[in-house]
């Protein structure tokens, strides 16, 4: 399994990379995950679930690097990650996703986050994947985010 590792120390807050892919409406990304799940391979798609100030509402973002994409794509799941992703606007509604160091990070470290920004839900259908992150404090299985299945 590849993983993105850093050669020089970054620090506390640090920016590391854009997770950048192609945005998808929410029946696209049904669509391409059930594809993949058949296919037995990976799943790059992420969500990014935002609550409004205001109201109930949430803003929903998701990104599929596995087309066109950029080095974010290859940073692993960890239950004990020492990266979070955030949504960064720059003159534009749709966010970017973009990768900060949680913690401060030794060169030769692998770079990982959590894929649902720490909000584990188990569900049946996933409890067969087996998380390898090798934390302590690990779930033993990914989580994913249901708003697409
Ligand atoms: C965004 S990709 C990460 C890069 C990927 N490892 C690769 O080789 O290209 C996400 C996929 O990597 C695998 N993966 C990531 N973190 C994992 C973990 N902690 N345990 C098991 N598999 C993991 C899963 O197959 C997941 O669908």
């Amino acid at each position: 399994m590849v993983g993105l590792l850093t050669t020089g120390n970054i620090p506390k807050g640090g920016f590391i990379c854009e997770y950048a892919g192609e945005i998808l409406t929410r029946n696209e990304a049904s669509r391409r995950i059930n594809l993949n799940e058949q296919n037995l391979g990976m799943n790059y798609i992420l969500v990014m679930n935002e609550q409004r100030e205001e109201g109930n509402s949430t803003n929903i973002t998701i990104i599929d690097p596995s087309k066109k994409g950029n080095i974010g794509r290859y940073l692993n799941h960890s239950c004990d990650p020492n990266c979070e992703i955030r949504s960064v606007r720059v003159d534009c509604p749709i966010p970017k996703i973009a990768i900060f160091a949680k913690r401060d990070i030794s060169a030769g470290e692998e770079l990982c986050f959590h894929y649902n920004g720490g909000q584990i839900e188990k569900q049946p259908k996933f409890e067969g994947k087996t998380c390898l992150c090798g934390a302590v404090n690990c779930a033993g299985f990914m989580p994913f985010n249901n708003l697409l299945f």
